[in-house]
């Protein structure tokens, strides 16, 4: 089965909140408490806008049906999900059957050492890319091993590019590898081993 590399980001709807949570995000981290904003005001009303999607909010049993249904988990995962302002969000290009690729620029919501991507924020990256490449190629499965070798700072503020290959199939274990690369320099790459299963979808 053939899945979709990344959901498109409609202009309407949750997506066009979720970009504007994307942006105020990067605004509270760039501004901090040197910034000139009255930041008790701009709590108020972050806070204001919180209570009324809470208030009209469905259950989080129908919201997991509701996320779960169709194309499954691209339009709200971490990564790539227009529905979740905590991605970045990467969008995928094939490279060819079994290789999936994504450039992308990060910022400060991101940083781990001085103007470098968070070591982690790397991993939940190259996590979620291997396992896409996995879906690409036709056998998906769960993270079992992820083995990650960080070579040299990837960087802020300029394009990285996330990419993964499934590398082999053997029975229920699936092998894959990826790398995120700044400038055509490897920074981090990546060897997963995942099985081969999924847990059910809630209903
Ligand atoms: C198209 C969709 C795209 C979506 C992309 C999303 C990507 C997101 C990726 C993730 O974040 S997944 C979430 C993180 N991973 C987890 O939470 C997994 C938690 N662990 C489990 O659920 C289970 O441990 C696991 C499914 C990995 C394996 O459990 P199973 O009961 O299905 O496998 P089993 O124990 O029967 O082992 C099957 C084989 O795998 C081997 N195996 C299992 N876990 C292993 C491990 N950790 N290391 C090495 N080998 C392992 C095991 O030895 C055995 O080998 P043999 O067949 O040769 O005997």
């Amino acid at each position: 089965m053939t899945i979709d590399l990344h959901a498109e980001t409609r202009p309407t709807g949750v997506d066009a909140a979720v970009a504007a949570a994307r942006r105020v995000i990067d605004a509270l981290v760039r501004a901090g408490d040197i910034s000139g904003a009255d930041m008790a005001d701009v709590a108020d009303r972050l806070n204001a806008v919180a209570d009324d999607l809470e208030d009209t909010a469905p259950p989080l049993d129908e919201r997991l049906v509701d996320m779960w249904r169709g194309d499954g988990n691209t339009r709200h995962d971490p990564v790539t999900g227009p529905e979740n302002p905590i991605a970045p969000p990467l969008r995928y290009e094939a490279v060819d059957t079994r290789t999936i690729e994504a450039t992308t620029t990060l910022g400060l919501p991101h940083q781990g050492p001085p103007s470098s991507v968070h070591g982690g924020v790397s991993a939940l990256l190259l996590d979620h890319t291997l396992g896409v490449a996995n879906g690409w190629a036709g056998t998906s499965g769960m993270t079992a091993e992820l083995t990650l070798r960080y070579h040299r700072l990837t960087p802020l503020f300029e394009p990285i590019t996330v990419a993964a290959r499934q590398v082999s199939v053997d029975g229920r274990k699936i092998r894959t590898t990826g790398e995120i690369t700044a400038n055509g320099e490897p920074c981090v790459t990546a060897e997963g081993l995942f099985i081969a299963t999924y847990p059910p979808r809630p209903r």
